[in-house]
């Protein structure tokens, strides 16, 4: 039974890529700098100590990690004498550092194209798109219109919002349009409609997704964001090895936001789960009955959203810490015959200015137990990922990337 399984840890980077210049973003590196802080005694939020990932060290991470760093071992950690994985890392050959370009080039399908922004820090949204937005949405003016952390803006507008009924439009680095609304006093559903309005109108900006931020809470001192965020993204330019796999009469099935990021397109069937254990407990269960010719696909967004855009690095390091003490589970869940891949979609380093992404390399680390784990080293498209799967499924071949299953030798060959 031939199955494969990829785990996105959503903005795992492992290093600046050549490429950072040109973001502002040369020196990031969400793992170094993490590794660094608990190091140096600098994250001892909930956690303590050295960062600790014993099972993703096994894998060979800090391995990929080094090479991706110019040498440079994340501090208080060390390499695998022998990882049980093939390990490796990629640069993206997108041109943005945004999560549907990372994941989609997973899927063998990079974003060369230039996407819409909302460079503007304030005032950010041109005044005929915020007048037809009001017009169309119903909505008596709007909130924010401007660049903003996420939950902050709810500190600075969430009560204001739910006085006057007026939706928080905000954006970031990445080209999206977001709407934060309150889930009671505003209404799910009604927030929904919005975003679906929205979707529609930035289109003409080539903005790759509108998002429903809702929260909940009675004050700005206990406003929280809940799971029914939504993701409207469009669709993929071109056929992705999901809807290769889909058409081939496989399985893809999508475990937290990644039907969302996909669009929908190319999946089988889809799950959601909030944070990481429930993400994590869903993604053994799905694996445990997939069949033959499946990809289960998960995405741990938590990574991202609670922790590297909050500029969390305790936070992140703990929820890193957690992931791994999970892995055993993970690893004795997978046949024989299964690729299991553990990977992300670009990074975001708790210790970098600012809230956005930072453009850095990802780690590819592939599991499988028939196979010699081998070192993959750079890759120069995360694409190689979605060529191995199609290579490895049958598929037709895809128009990027390399694949690397003929460097991992079939052990009982
Ligand atoms: O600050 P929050 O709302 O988490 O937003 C972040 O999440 C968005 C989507 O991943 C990014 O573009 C960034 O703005
Ligand atoms: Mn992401
Ligand atoms: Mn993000």
């Amino acid at each position: 039974m031939k199955r494969v399984h990829i785990m996105v840890l959503d903005s795992f980077g492992i290093g600046a890529s050549q490429d950072a210049v040109k973001f502002g973003d040369v020196g990031a590196n969400t793992l170094g700098h993490i590794a660094q802080y608990c190091a140096q005694g600098k994250a001892d939020i909930k956690r303590s100590g050295p960062l600790t990932l014993p099972n993703l060290t096994r894998l060979g991470l800090i391995n990929a990690a080094t090479q991706s760093s110019q040498g440079e071992v994340p501090q208080g950690m060390a390499q695998a004498n022998q990882p049980i994985a093939s390990y490796g890392y990629a640069e993206e050959l997108s041109s943005g550092k945004d999560t549907p370009s990372g994941h989609w080039e997973i899927a063998g399908v990079p974003v060369l194209f230039e996407w819409g922004y909302f460079h503007d820090k304030t005032q950010s949204f041109p005044d005929s798109l915020v007048q037809d937005f009001i017009d169309r949405a119903q909505v008596p003016g709007i909130l924010g219109n401007c660049h903003a952390s996420g939950t902050e803006i709810l500190s600075e507008l969430g009560e204001e919002h739910m006085r006057s009924g007026k939706p928080i439009i905000y954006t970031s680095g990445d080209s999206v349009f977001q709407i934060a609304c309150h889930e009671d006093s505003f209404g799910l559903e009604r927030l929904y409609e919005l975003c679906a309005i929205a979707r529609e109108l930035v289109n003409e900006y080539n903005i790759g997704r509108v998002i429903a931020r809702p929260f909940i809470g009675a004050d700005a001192a206990h406003f929280e964001r809940t799971g029914n965020r939504k993701d409207l993204a469009v669709a993929p330019p071109s056929k992705t090895v999901l809807q290769k796999l889909k058409e081939a009469d496989g399985e893809v099935i999508s475990i937290g936001k990644i039907a969302d990021i996909y669009a929908h397109i190319g999946i089988t069937e889809k799950h959601k789960a909030n944070g990481l254990a429930a993400l994590f407990d869903k993604t053994l269960a799905v694996i445990d009955t997939a069949a033959d010719r499946s990809l289960v696909f998960t995405n741990f967004v938590d990574f991202d959203s609670s922790y590297g855009h909050r500029r969390d690095v305790a936070g992140y390091a703990a929820a890193l810490e957690y992931f791994d003490t999970r892995l055993p589970e993970l690893l004795s869940a997978v046949g024989p015959d299964d690729l299991l891949i553990f990977t992300a979609d670009h990074g975001c380093d708790p210790s970098w200015p600012g809230s956005d992404h930072t453009r850095e390399h990802i780690p590819v680390l592939v599991y499988c137990k028939n196979r010699e784990p081998v070192n993959l080293g750079l890759r120069h498209s995360f694409a190689d990922i979605g060529q191995t799967v199609a290579d490895y499924l049958d598929l037709e071949a895809m128009d990027y990337g390399t694949s690397f299953l003929g460097q991992m030798t079939p052990l009982s060959a």
